[in-house]
This record gives C-alpha cells, sequence and structure tokens, in this order.
C-alpha cells in the first residue's frame, strides 16, 4: 500500500526523553515525518501511580507493505526497552507506537483506522491537528469532527524546543 500513513506516539514511562528519541529513530529510517504537537495527559485505566503521557502523532508517506511498517514500529518499541506482559494486561510503558490510518484503508483485522480515535483524546486529537480536513472512511465525519466529540480538557499542549 502507497500512501500516507499516521502513527501514534506515546509514552509514561521518561516520556519527554522516549518520544523525542522516537522521532530521531523514525528520521534515520529515512521517514519524512510531520509531527502534531505534543500533550500531555494523566494515564487513563492504570491505576494510581502510573505517570503522565506524552502523546503526539506523526504523518508521513509509506511506499512499502504495511507489514513492514508494522514491523519497524516494534523494532523501535523494543529498542526502546517496551515491555509487555503475557497477560496483555495494560502497564506503564517507554514506548507505544501505533498506526492509527493509512489512506482511506479500511482493514478491522488490522484495526485501521484504529478503533482508539472514537474513544481517547489523546489519539484523536493529534490525528486531527495533523488531517483533520479528512474523512474518516468507516464513519463518514472528518477527523477534526471525531476530536471534538471526546472530552480533550484533560489534554495539555507542551511546548517543545527541538
Ligand atoms: N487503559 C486502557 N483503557 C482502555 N483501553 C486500553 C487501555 N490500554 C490499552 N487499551 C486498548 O488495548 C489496545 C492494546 O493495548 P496496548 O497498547 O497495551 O498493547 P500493544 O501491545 O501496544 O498492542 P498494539 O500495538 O497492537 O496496539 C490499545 O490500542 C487500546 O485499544
Ligand atoms: N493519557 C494516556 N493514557 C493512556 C495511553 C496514552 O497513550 N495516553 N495509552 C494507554 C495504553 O495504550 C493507556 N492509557
Amino acid at each position: 500500500m502507497t500512501g500516507p500513513v499516521v502513527v501514534g506516539v506515546g509514552s509514561n514511562i521518561d516520556p519527554e526523553h522516549h518520544v523525542a528519541t522516537a522521532l530521531e529513530d523514525l528520521r534515520a529510517q529515512g521517514l519524512e515525518l510531520e509531527v502534531s504537537p505534543w500533550y500531555r495527559s494523566p494515564a487513563i485505566g492504570l491505576g494510581e501511580g502510573a505517570g503522565d503521557f506524552i502523546n503526539l502523532a506523526a504523518l508521513f508517506p509509506w511506499p512499502r507493505p504495511l507489514a513492514d511498517l508494522k514491523a519497524l514500529l516494534r523494532r523501535v518499541e523494543e529498542a526502546h526497552g517496551r515491555t509487555r506482559l503475557p497477560s496483555g494486561r495494560w502497564i506503564s510503558r517507554t514506548l507505544d507506537l501505533d498506526l492509527l490510518v493509512a489512506r482511506n484503508l479500511i482493514d478491522p483485522a488490522m484495526r485501521l483506522p484504529h478503533p482508539d480515535l472514537g474513544r481517547f483524546a489523546h489519539v484523536a486529537v493529534p490525528v486531527a491537528d495533523l488531517i483533520g480536513s479528512h474523512t474518516h472512511p468507516q464513519l463518514g465525519c472528518t477527523y477534526a469532527q471525531l476530536a471534538a466529540r471526546l472530552d480533550a480538557s484533560v489534554l495539555k499542549r507542551i511546548e517543545v524546543a527541538l
């Protein structure tokens, strides 16, 4: 599949470091990233004591199969020491890289467009910053309209000196 993709980036363990270096890692692969603003928000669903997340989204052209991109994202997560529990239980993470949108593709098995776009402002808002005027291929609304339905009051935009 050729075309633009959007990847969500999140971290709640040393998040400034992991998010900044994850973007460097992706750029080092030759990817020309357009990056949304960065947002800080309390961790959802990880219990008391979990650190705040930083979330953002990155848009870039991907000319190869999506399976190759998924594998690349997984490798970068692992290089950042991302751990997963065998139970699949949600835990704090050094780095989460999620493929959220791939052009107009609808593929439920690949979770495209990603269902979290309709659930969480920390996912939908940075995507809307990048492709807000594009139409969600399943829902028929724009990504900006989708983000506007969610409570974004918990998101604090943070200034980054790059
Ligand atoms: N705290 C949470 N509350 C609600 N849903 C959650 C929470 N944490 C994770 N999920 C859901 O579970 C999915 C997978 O969780 P997680 O990100 O921990 O796994 P993963 O190994 O990174 O999987 P993938 O990379 O395929 O998304 C998330 O995309 C989200 O839809
Ligand atoms: N604020 C915020 N909370 C979360 C996030 C995230 O990216 N941001 N990711 C999770 C697991 O995917 C669980 N909770």
